[in-house]
């Protein structure tokens, strides 16, 4: 009988967790970015590995924060947590244990976990092994260790033949054509804000988000219509950029995203719009499809 089962991917923002997935399942789906706090919402990915079906929950950083949203996101992380049969913990080589013990408090029902060692190419070799000694006083904790560098060295199966280890028996939950649960609307919108990050070098992407008005699939083209959501009207200004400069620059690269992905020729329309203060209302997140129960 083949393998499959639930997969979280969990460490501190920046640990590489949108890199790692996107790295595993070859296509751009979880959003992937340099700065923290990228991952907001949780989203399946399906990755076959020979015969076993791997699902592999995404989630946000495990941290504390004051701001509504940031509280949400951590419940998102602690409740991936409690649903899964394994957990990925990334800890970026160079970080102190203290993440990892944080997060062995927090693992209550004790869920078994993988230890991955990220980004262990921006170390040489005898820092990665010291680390993984640190590491070892836990070693009744963890299943493994795994030292990863998706820019070198790591192929998927060093990481995947070990996690269909310590997954049921049990048969496949999900179609394995299908890539993704998430909705392509969601797809889009991360592909925008994903454009976002990338194009604006400012700290202006944290308080932003998009919202998907329309998606019209035309014969021969998609039409997309979606707002970007800024908190000042400084902010809309850097978004917009100089005679419509940075908006173009994002509406290009996420469009053609949106085109890789499908195929098929996309006509993307954005807007950018000022809602003061959405990341403390409750109802602000509900619009923006933050599935909020308070
Ligand atoms: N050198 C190196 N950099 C990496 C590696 N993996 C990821 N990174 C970089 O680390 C940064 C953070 O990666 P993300 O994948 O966005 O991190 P994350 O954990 O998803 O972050 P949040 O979404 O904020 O929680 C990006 O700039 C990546 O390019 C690696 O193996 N080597």
């Amino acid at each position: 009988m083949s393998k499959c089962g639930y997969v979280s991917v969990v460490g501190r923002p920046n640990a590489g967790k949108s890199s790692l997935l996107n790295w595993l399942v070859g296509e751009k789906i979880a959003l992937v970015s340099h700065k923290a706090n990228a991952t907001r919402k949780r989203s399946n990915i399906i990755v076959m590995h020979k015969d076993d079906q791997i699902i592999f929950v995404d989630t946000p950083g495990l941290h504390e924060t004051e701001k509504l949203l940031n509280q949400f996101m951590l419940d998102e992380a602690l409740k991936a947590i409690g649903d899964c049969d394994l957990i990925l913990f990334l800890a970026p080589v160079t970080d102190k244990l203290t993440h990892y013990e944080n997060f062995l408090e927090r693992n209550k029902k004790n869920t078994k976990h993988i230890l991955l060692l990220t980004k262990i190419d921006n170390v040489g070799n005898n820092e990665v092994l010291e680390k993984i000694k640190e590491y070892e006083k836990h070693s009744d904790k963890y299943e493994a260790i795994i030292p990863v560098s998706i820019k070198k060295q790591t192929t998927h199966d060093d990481i995947l033949d070990v996690v269909v280890k310590y997954l049921p028996e049990h048969p496949y939950l999900y179609d394995p054509e299908i890539l993704t649960t998430e909705h392509m609307r969601d797809i889009f919108k991360e592909f925008i804000r994903e454009s976002i990050f990338e194009n604006i070098s400012d700290e202006i992407p944290y308080e932003t988000d998009v919202k998907i008005n329309r998606v019209q699939e035309k014969k021969d083209i998609d039409v997309v219509n979606a707002t970007i959501i800024v908190q000042k009207g400084t902010q809309k200004g850097m978004i917009v950029g100089k005679g419509g400069s940075a908006i173009k620059r994002i509406g290009k690269d996420a469009r053609q995203k949106i085109e890789r992905l499908t195929g098929r020729k996309c006509y993307l329309e954005l807007f950018v719009s000022i809602k003061k203060g959405w990341t403390k209302d409750k109802k602000g997140l509900k619009e923006l499809g933050y599935d909020v129960t308070f």
